[in-house]
């Protein structure tokens, strides 16, 4: 199964940024400069006992009138419906109980999702326990009264979001057949594609930006081997000013990844690669996955020899972060190279979940060792005891070294480089972690 996904609603102000914030701590990611992910924080990991969990946050939009308010927190609650495992739903007991509280939680209960009833701002409980009770008139459930700003009924409220994780979350998928997301920005082919490789129409294709769709998994047969593409598609996002759209297909994307083996990244060739494409990108990335990216609309531009080299060196430049991703032109609408994404699939999955041995591993590091000396400070020169690697999906090694601080970014890269010429590892990601060891042994 995979990582659970919590999402948080709630009215303007309530505090779902601070509780966001609060629960997200100060997380690094696997690299840091992946763009995106550590500026624009919709989504950050948390663990709570030995859970983890993707949060969401589906706010972040400003308040005019209320009726904007309402509308924009119904569309919130569409998406967390439409996404999350598990739903925390945030009231403010300072404002009490308001009338787009109820008119949301009715759309929540329909939902069947579990949801979790926080009321923030419960800073004192002899003080405001009183007006807890208040919010049991929503109909979804006991509430939980926290305080964000002083950490407050916290454990509690994440001891009833666990618990309403799905059966199994968090352990070894059963399902073996391999997970595919199609993330990218608004209208760059994504449900095309996922039509054409189904070779029908199960998804409606339109030419406005974020148009309507359910998200719905598609099963998928190529050459006797079934495939489950996971759909990105938005929801109705008409008449929508850009920020909500990309804030929306981000949280789409996250959704999507977390629940996927491998993700093709589709580009517009006709616009290019662009900052957005990257932020989308390092979702992935950040997570590990295998990657494909896919140039879509190649039969909408002109060509000479040298496009397909132009097109490379600007996507390795904006996502440099990921110089391991493979790399295919496609065109939907003539369906140029379009199956060849089945194959890469399977290479890139096998890449992703790659065990090489340990002896193997050390004698490549001690030849590049030999070949690059290690980086030294102050008379003291990094030496490097020992490679292991130690999980898969993605490939992750530990290395053993004298002291931490001399193992620059840049040797690693090096060592990682040295790996790759021996093993490939094409399309995936692989971590470091580096460990100290006192002495020689
Ligand atoms: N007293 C008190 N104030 C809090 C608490 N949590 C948040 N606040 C305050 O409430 C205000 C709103 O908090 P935010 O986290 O920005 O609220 P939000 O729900 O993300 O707001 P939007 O971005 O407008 O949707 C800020 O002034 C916070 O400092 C709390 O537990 N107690
Ligand atoms: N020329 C050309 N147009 C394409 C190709 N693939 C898709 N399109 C067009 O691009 C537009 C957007 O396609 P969609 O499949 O709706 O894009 P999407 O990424 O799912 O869009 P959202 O729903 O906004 O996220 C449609 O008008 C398609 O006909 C292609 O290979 N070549």
């Amino acid at each position: 199964m995979s990582k659970p996904v919590v999402a948080i609603v709630g009215r303007p102000n309530v505090g779902k940024s601070t509780l966001f914030n609060t629960l997200a701590g100060e997380r690094i990611s696997i690299v840091k400069d992946t763009p995106g992910v550590t500026r624009d924080r919709i989504y950050a990991d948390v663990t709570w006992l030995n859970y983890n969990f993707t949060l969401i946050d589906t706010g972040g939009i400003e308040p005019e009138s209320g009726d904007v308010i309402l509308s924009q927190m119904r569309e919130q609650a569409e998406i967390a419906i439409a996404t999350a495992d598990v739903i925390m739903f945030i009231t403010d007991v300072r404002q009490g109980l308001q009338d787009a509280d109820s008119k949301v939680a009715d759309m929540l209960r329909r939902s069947k999702k579990p949801v979790v009833l926080v009321v923030n701002k419960v800073d004192s409980f002899e003080k405001y326990m009183a007006d807890v009770y208040e919010f049991y008139n929503l109909g979804i459930g006991d509430p939980h009264p926290v305080s964000a700003s002083s950490m407050l009924g916290l454990g509690d409220m994440l001891d009833e979001v666990v618990k309403n994780f799905p059966e199994g979350a968090g352990l070894e998928e059963e399902d073996e057949r391999p997970k595919v997301a199609i993330i990218g920005k608004p209208n760059v082919g994504k449900s095309s594609l996922i039509n054409r490789l189904a070779q029908e129409d199960r998804v409606i294709v339109s030419d406005v930006a974020g148009t309507t769709r359910d998200a719905i998994d598609t099963d998928i047969k190529y050459n006797g081997k079934e495939y489950v593409f996971i759909d990105t598609a938005g929801l109705r996002r008409k008449n929508k000013i850009k920020e909500e759209i990309e804030r929306y297909s981000i949280i789409r994307a996250v959704t999507a990844v977390e629940k996927s083996d491998v993700v093709i990244i589709v580009i517009d060739a006709t616009e290019g690669v662009t900052e957005q494409d990257a932020k989308i990108a390092g979702i992935a990335h950040e997570r590990g996955k295998g990657i494909i990216i896919a140039v879509n609309k190649w039969d909408a531009i002109e060509k000479d020899n040298t496009t397909v080299k132009k097109h490379t060196e600007k996507i390795r430049q904006i996502l440099s972060f990921m110089p391991y991703a493979e790399i295919l032109f496609i065109s939907v609408k003539s369906g140029q190279r379009v199956n060849k994404l089945f194959d890469l699939i399977d290479v890139v999955i096998e890449n992703n979940s790659m065990r090489v041995q340990t002896g193997v591993l050390n004698e490549i590091v001690a030849e590049a060792v030999a070949m690059q000396q290690p980086p030294s400070d102050k008379g003291k020169r990094l030496k490097i005891y020992y490679i292991t690697q130690v999980a898969v999906k993605p490939p992750t090694f530990v290395i053993f070294v004298n002291d931490k601080e001399l193992m620059h970014f840049s040797y690693t890269r090096y060592l990682e480089n040295r790996i790759r010429d021996t093993f490939g590892f094409r399309g995936t990601a692989l971590k470091f972690i580096i460990r100290e060891r006192k002495e020689d042994k």
